[in-house]
């Protein structure tokens, strides 16, 4: 089974309106639009930025979709600081990132609101990004494995083959963002085999086999293709590398 490769990059909390809009600019006169024919290609910036980044990218009809970095569930109401679902599919999002382990360690995010939040994005048609990944401690402690897929099977709780088709999961080593700290190819293969596997239990060889499991932590220009080239990596969720146009369009050339 081929699988696209996705690149998506994770702005996180960086960039101002000015910011954004130059570094979309330089995605997109450097991007290969031969490349963004085989390589789904995303950018997920702060939501204020969405609509500016969504504005150059459409100017020069460049194929790069846009994703928000988190959502809430519920579509409106009294949620003071929230945004909801029905904001981002109007400004254009087609992916939205949940789970993220900075949301979950420093936000408070639970199993049961990032499975609240797939549900939600599936019902409308935005592509989750459900990111699992464990902590330094979880990994000396040999569990890893255990721990990973069962982040994975509290977030598909409830969900179908059919939807789950359309949805996307990052392996990110919490030991590996921002630290420099890549993980091997074959620590990524390793999980992101053991996720399909899950994946296979929950829903099927076809439906398992056609879904993309990402790995994310310090990817960047020097790893990825080596990253890329393991059988059950299917593409980078890319933090830091994601913020200069000329590595992440290496990381997505990498990805062709
Ligand atoms: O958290 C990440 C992407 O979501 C990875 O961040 P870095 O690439 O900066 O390690």
């Amino acid at each position: 089974m081929t699988r696209k490769h996705l690149i998506a990059g994770n702005w996180k909390m960086n960039e101002t309106i000015p910011e954004a809009v130059v570094l979309a600019q330089e995605i997109s006169n450097g991007a290969d639009p031969a490349t963004l024919d085989v390589v789904d290609v995303a950018v997920c910036p702060p939501f204020v930025d969405l609509k500016p980044v969504k504005t150059v990218f459409e100017f020069d009809k460049v194929n790069v979709a846009l994703g928000a970095q988190n959502v809430y569930w519920e579509p409106k109401g009294a949620f003071t600081g929230e945004i909801s679902i029905p904001m981002i599919k109007e400004i254009g999002c087609t992916y939205c990132i949940i789970g993220h382990s900075e949301r979950r360690n420093l936000f408070g995010e639970t199993n049961e609101g990032v499975n609240l939040k797939a549900r939600a994005l599936i019902e409308a048609g935005i592509v989750p990004i459900i990111c699992v990944g464990e902590s330094l401690s979880v990994r000396d402690e040999g569990v890893y494995l255990d721990f990973v897929t069962s982040q994975v099977r509290a977030a598909y709780a409830g969900i179908d083959a059919e939807d789950a088709v359309r949805t996307v999961v990052a392996y990110e080593p919490v030991w590996a963002i921002g630290t420099g700290r890549t993980a091997t190819p074959e620590q990524a293969e390793e999980v992101c085999a053991a996720i399909r596997a899950t994946l296979w239990d929950l829903f099927g060889e076809e439906t398992a086999e056609s879904m993309r499991v990402l790995y994310g932590g310090s990817m960047n220009e020097g790893n990825a293709a080596l990253l890329l080239a393991e059988a059950d990596i299917d593409g980078g969720l890319i933090g830091g590398a994601a913020l200069k146009a000329s590595s992440f369009l290496e990381i997505v050339k990498a990805a062709k």
